[in-house]
């Protein structure tokens, strides 16, 4: 089921329990506000999709003692306070730790909206995918610039909520400019998907958002440009992660 909200979508991920599980749910209030949906990220100790930003937001949120069940304890706050999709953001590891099944149901049950576990490829997703389904749980899963027309449509038929297009060759964090192949990416994915296609990975400012929308991108995702917010405001973050969601927001309006 794909989310029933209207598209562009701003899609805004950070790493949950940085720099400690008592903030977090203040800066997703504050992301709240004008992003579409949530991304929020369970700290792992190898982050290898990962640039320097968000692997230090990592070390943050796992030297604060973040754990997997304070991630779903901070969603089922939230709940109390927004209906917002949230999307959770994981490496395959604590998945599998916990047991595919039993990670999902805990993620259903604190009021998950869907998962995206960035390092499990199509073909080895089965018995997630049938406890996604089992659980509610809507599905993401990626595609790089190099990914094949027929790949691609088959990742678009195991999303159930939109395909997230990596804009690049390379890790998360903010940069210049979108790159070229993110437009034939993009271009190529909307002549071949069903489901919505959110651009990722570089998209830091308001221009880029507005490029990619008039591309005809259905949402875009950032990551990296918030989580520098936290790295140096800390605590103090949330008045400023609102102030640059409600600009990111503005450039999804054209
Ligand atoms: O940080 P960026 O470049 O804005 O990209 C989004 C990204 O942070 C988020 O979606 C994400 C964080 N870690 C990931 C690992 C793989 C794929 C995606 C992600």
């Amino acid at each position: 089921m794909v989310f029933e909200i209207e598209t562009p979508w701003l899609v805004t991920f950070i790493t949950a329990g940085d720099p400690h599980p008592k903030l977090t749910l203040d800066f997703m209030l504050a992301l709240e506000k004008y992003s579409d949906v949530i991304e929020l990220g369970i700290p792992f100790s190898d982050p290898v999709a990962d640039g320097p930003t968000i692997q230090k937001a990592n070390y943050r949120a796992l030297k604060a003692g973040t754990k997997v069940s304070d991630v779903f304890s901070i969603v089922r706050q939230f709940r109390e306070h927004s209906d917002k999709p949230v999307v959770l953001m994981t490496y395959y590891n604590p998945v599998y730790a916990k047991g595919v099944d039993e990670f999902v149901k805990l993620a259903a049950d604190a009021g998950v909206s869907g998962m995206i576990v960035v390092d499990l490829p199509l073909e080895e997703s089965g018995e997630y995918l049938a406890a996604c389904e089992k659980h509610g749980i809507d599905t993401v899963f990626l595609a790089a610039p190099n990914t094949p027309d027929e790949r691609l449509r088959a990742i678009d038929e195991a999303s159930s909520a939109f395909v997230y297009l990596i804009s690049l060759y390379g890790t998360t964090g903010a940069r210049e400019k979108i790159p070229p192949l993110a437009f034939d990416l993009l271009k190529r994915a909307k002549r071949i998907c069903t489901k919505p296609v959110c651009v990722g990975f570089g998209v830091s400012k308001r221009e880029h958002v507005e490029e990619l929308v008039k591309a005809g991108a259905d949402g875009v995702v950032v990551g990296s440009a918030l989580v520098k917010i936290i790295e140096e405001y800390g605590e103090n973050a949330a008045e400023r992660l609102e102030e640059i969601t409600r600009e990111l927001k503005r450039g999804c309006k054209g």
